[in-house]
């Protein structure tokens, strides 16, 4: 039997989970407020509180960490690279500490299973980081040839749902077109070609539509006239489209179940905001389906804001059913995608991929 330990680190939530062989022992989503994220100026300094979470989690749990046979982290922002399961090793933990190619909370989930790992002298990996680029060379170009469109998105959920999908109706992945919509703190619209996301927004940085915690697509010239006003560093202009736009910027919070309450207690302007989200996220599944020549087989709605059912999935059905069958993966499924993939890692059924 193998024991995996999973760690999750979300922009708003670090998830962890204990797997033996196929078969979850332990799930834990530990939500993290926006005042408690806001102490920390970059992700990187978030280490040793996440790394507590995690500690703690791992304490309460009663399986010593020398019991487990390796930890599968999700994978940050390393450079462009194939889907799969990943070795962590010192070339990716250098690119993620120096956070090379940007901060995103998953950076940590290498550097934080490396750390734990080593001190018992088993394995850690990442699979699927947020960086797998399948894009087709048409949705690259943006508009101006210093700037390319990059491939950042919740690869990992897009792909467990998208599979998970095509399983329950019967098909195979690589035989259908699905638009998966992971709504986190960051939410990415991925167009999945049979079996390859050919476009997607990037997600973290300034393109697709607000979020809990991100701005979204900005009109351009504002952006530039703030960021050049003097008033803001290079910094402060990525926190505030990264970590302090979208809800956040509007509403003061990153979580959505107290925007459901602020609009349930009679809040106008909550309505108003939570409403404009499903609005944008709406666009962007119409203004994604041209990826797909308009034929496409099914819609996934998923992450923790797809538990909403009374407000944003009934929203977005109203404005893109029409286009699809839409169907709802509450959640997600990283945590089981993780563990399997160390599982098959283990087992030797599934080539790990050196960095
Ligand atoms: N039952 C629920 N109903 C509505 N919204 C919910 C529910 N549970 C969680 N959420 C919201 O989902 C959002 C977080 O989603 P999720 O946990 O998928 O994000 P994350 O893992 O922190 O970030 P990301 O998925 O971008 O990496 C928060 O705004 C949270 O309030
Ligand atoms: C997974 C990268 C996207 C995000 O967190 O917004």
């Amino acid at each position: 039997m193998f024991r995996i330990l999973v760690i999750n680190p979300g922009s708003t939530s670090t998830k962890l989970a204990i797997y033996e062989d196929e078969n979850e022992v332990l799930n834990q989503t530990v939500r993290h407020k926006t005042e408690e994220i806001a102490k920390y100026d970059t992700i990187t300094h978030q280490y040793e509180f996440r790394k507590n979470v995690i500690e703690e989690f791992l304490n309460k749990s009663g399986f010593p960490l020398a019991s487990f046979s390796a930890i599968i982290g999700r994978g940050g922002l390393l450079k462009p690279i194939p889907g799969g399961v990943y070795k962590v090793n010192d070339n990716m933990i250098d690119d993620l500490k120096k956070a090379i190619y940007g901060e995103h909370a998953s950076n940590l989930g290498a550097i934080i299973a490396k750390e734990l790992a080593k001190s018992v002298n088993i394995e850690a990996f990442i699979a699927d980081p947020v960086v797998v680029d399948e894009m087709m060379a048409v949705a690259r170009i943006s508009g101006h040839p210093d700037f390319e469109r990059k491939s950042i998105f919740h690869a990992l959920n897009q792909k467990a749902i998208a599979r998970q999908l095509a399983e329950k109706l019967g098909k195979n992945y690589e035989d259908m077109n699905i638009i998966v919509v992971h709504m986190g703190g960051g939410i990415s619209i991925g167009a999945h070609y049979k079996g390859r996301v050919v476009d997607v927004n990037n997600a973290l940085d300034g393109d697709g539509p607000f979020t809990p915690e991100r701005s979204g697509t900005l009109p351009l010239t504002g952006v530039l006239e703030l960021g050049f006003s003097g008033e803001y560093t290079l910094s402060d202009m990525k926190k505030l489209i990264k970590g302090n736009g979208g809800m956040t910027s509007y509403l003061n919070t990153n979580d959505a179940q107290m925007v459901q309450k602020m609009i349930k207690d009679g809040d106008e302007n909550a309505l108003l905001i939570y409403k404009s989200m499903a609005y944008q996220i709406s666009k962007w599944i119409g203004k994604i389906s041209a990826a797909l020549d308009f034929e496409i087989d099914a819609i996934a709605l998923t992450g923790g804001i797809a538990y909403d059912d009374n407000y944003i999935n009934k929203w977005i059905r109203e404005k893109v059913e029409f286009l699809a069958p839409i169907y709802v993966f509450p959640g997600g499924d990283e945590e089981l995608a993780l563990a399997l993939s160390a599982l098959r890692a283990l087992r030797g059924v599934q080539e790990i991929k050196v960095y």
